[in-house]
């Protein structure tokens, strides 16, 4: 069995220390990884506050490093693929997409690096004469970049891609059960050339080491993914310090009767259950005008019964097994919950291990834990509206606010939803789930704070210095 060791300044350290990391489908050991210590997060910072301050890029080398990333992940695909699918349960082929979106982050933050900039400040009041004004965008310094488990590559370029495009150095902890594609992407980054310190990667088991980052002063920003449990924690821990956190949703998609139908379920029954709907915009809640839901329904669970639930590693696979045993248990217990009050399961519903058949429920109320908490499993609940206005009031009925999508042939009703919904993007004849790594991305409510997507998380993890020349 492979030792993966964790990376501080360019050098591979075994600690001595070790916990496994399993194969999601058979329960097998798939790797050791190195448990990192709390003094092996003191030395990662000071590996990257030393690169920060002793060895900068230039935007240009930045470009070249992100770009090399970028080609050796896409030479690597399959492979790369291959440990996703084992480590974090992700079907072959969703998993073969994650290295094509993670090397495309990559090459979109490449072209950024090119790009920062300030602006001219025009200034006209009275004693500001013979002042020219410009700002510049400066690198914040040491980020602490926290990742989840569901998108072990791609979650991680997008904090480490823009983080080493905008001219910071970072530490990374990656989600306890998927450690392995980060530990790759470092030894892909330093095969394209980025220089020791510039990227440090920490392992460990449970928030024991995530707990030591969080009280670092040293940290100029922190940029988290995963559930806002965790979330609120950093916030509440790091004092005036900038972070970006991304977290969970129950996102919806609304089904008016003037929709293509087709299309609509078609979308929702493969976006409700990919990454077995590990997804942080998962089609969790389908609200569907009454005068079609029958209609709808029934391609819905058609669609839902095509799906293969198996080993993700076969390419046949379209369901894999969830992170755990107990989050499947988890799962199935909120899908109990919501029988013992009146739901009805239309297909799915039954588990084997970490294995959750897709199941469609309806009869569902907002008191059930499968529509008003996130469930991040293939679990999706049906109910119906009459009017738009009441669609528009069951999505912002929700503590999350990350993304919703609208089925309609109506521009007027399209516009409605972007004025009226509260989430941070409204998809159009879309699902909930649409996303392409150049979108500006993040929620509102308790689904976050910041954006991500390369140009946008650069604006984070940078600052506008002003500077007046009085001349
Ligand atoms: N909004 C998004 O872009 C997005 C994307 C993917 C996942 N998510 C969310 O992530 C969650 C699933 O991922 P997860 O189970 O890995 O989330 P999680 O919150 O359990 O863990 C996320 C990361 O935080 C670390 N962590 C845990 N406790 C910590 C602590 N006390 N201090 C510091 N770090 C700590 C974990 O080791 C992991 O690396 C879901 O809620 C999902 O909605 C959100
Ligand atoms: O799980 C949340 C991710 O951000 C979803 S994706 O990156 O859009 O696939």
């Amino acid at each position: 069995m492979d030792t993966f060791k964790i990376y501080i300044n360019g050098r591979w350290i075994d600690t001595g220390s070790y916990y496994e990391v399993f194969n999601k489908y058979s329960g097998e050991p798939l790797a050791r990884v190195c448990r990192a210590s709390s003094s092996d997060a003191f030395e990662a910072v000071d590996s990257a506050e030393k690169a920060f301050q002793n060895n900068k890029l230039t935007p240009l080398q930045r470009y070249y490093i992100l770009e090399k990333t970028s080609e050796i992940l896409l030479s690597q695909q399959e492979q790369l693929a291959m440990t996703i699918a084992r480590e974090a349960g992700k079907p072959f082929k969703e998993a073969l997409a994650e290295v094509s979106r993670a090397a495309n982050t990559f090459r979109i933050s490449a072209e950024e690096a090119k790009r920062i900039k300030g602006e001219v400040v025009p200034l006209s009041t009275t004693g500001s004469e013979n002042r020219f004004a410009y700002t510049v965008r400066v690198p914040l310094g040491v980020v602490c970049a926290i990742s989840p488990f569901n998108f072990p590559l791609n979650l991680v370029a997008h904090k480490v891609a823009p983080a080493i495009a905008a001219g910071n150095t970072v530490v990374l902890k990656p989600a306890s059960a998927t450690p392995i594609s980060s530990l790759n992407l470092c030894r892909i980054m330093e095969e394209a050339g980025l220089p020791p310190g510039h990227l440090n990667a920490i392992t460990g088991a449970g928030s024991e080491i995530g707990e030591a980052l969080l009280d670092e002063p040293r940290f100029a920003y922190y940029t988290f993914t995963g559930s806002p449990t965790v979330g609120k924690q950093i916030r509440n821990r790091i004092g005036l310090r900038k972070c970006t956190l991304e977290m969970g949703s129950n996102s919806a998609t609304i089904v008016h009767s003037d929709a293509d139908l087709e299309k609509a379920a078609a979308a929702c029954g493969r976006m409700a259950f990919a990454n077995a709907g590990q997804v942080c915009i998962s089609v969790q809640r389908i609200m569907v005008q009454k005068d079609v839901v029958k209609q709808f329904t029934e391609l819905l669970v058609r669609q839902a019964e095509k799906l293969v639930l198996g080993d993700p590693a076969d390419p046949k696979t379209d369901v894999g097994p969830m992170i755990s045993v107990r989050d499947a248990e988890r799962a199935e217990k909120w899908i109990a919950e919501a029988v013992s009050g009146g739901a009805r399961v239309l297909t799915g519903g039954s588990r084997t291990g970490p294995l959750l058949k897709p199941t469609v429920l309806t009869g569902v109320n907002n008191s059930m834990k499968v529509v008003c908490e996130e469930i991040f499993a293939p679990v999706v609940s049906i109910s119906t509206f009459n009017t738009f206005e009441e669609a528009l009031k069951m999505v912002n009925d929700s503590k999350y606010g990350l993304q919703a999508g609208v089925y309609t042939g109506s521009i007027s009703l399209a516009m409605q939803a972007v004025q009226e919904l509260e989430v941070g993007g409204v998809m159009i004849n879309d699902t909930s789930v649409f996303r392409v790594d150049e979108m500006p991305y993040g929620g509102v409510k308790e689904s976050g704070v910041g954006r991500e997507g390369p140009r946008y998380a650069i604006e984070e993890m940078t600052e506008p210095k002003l500077v007046v020349l009085n001349i």
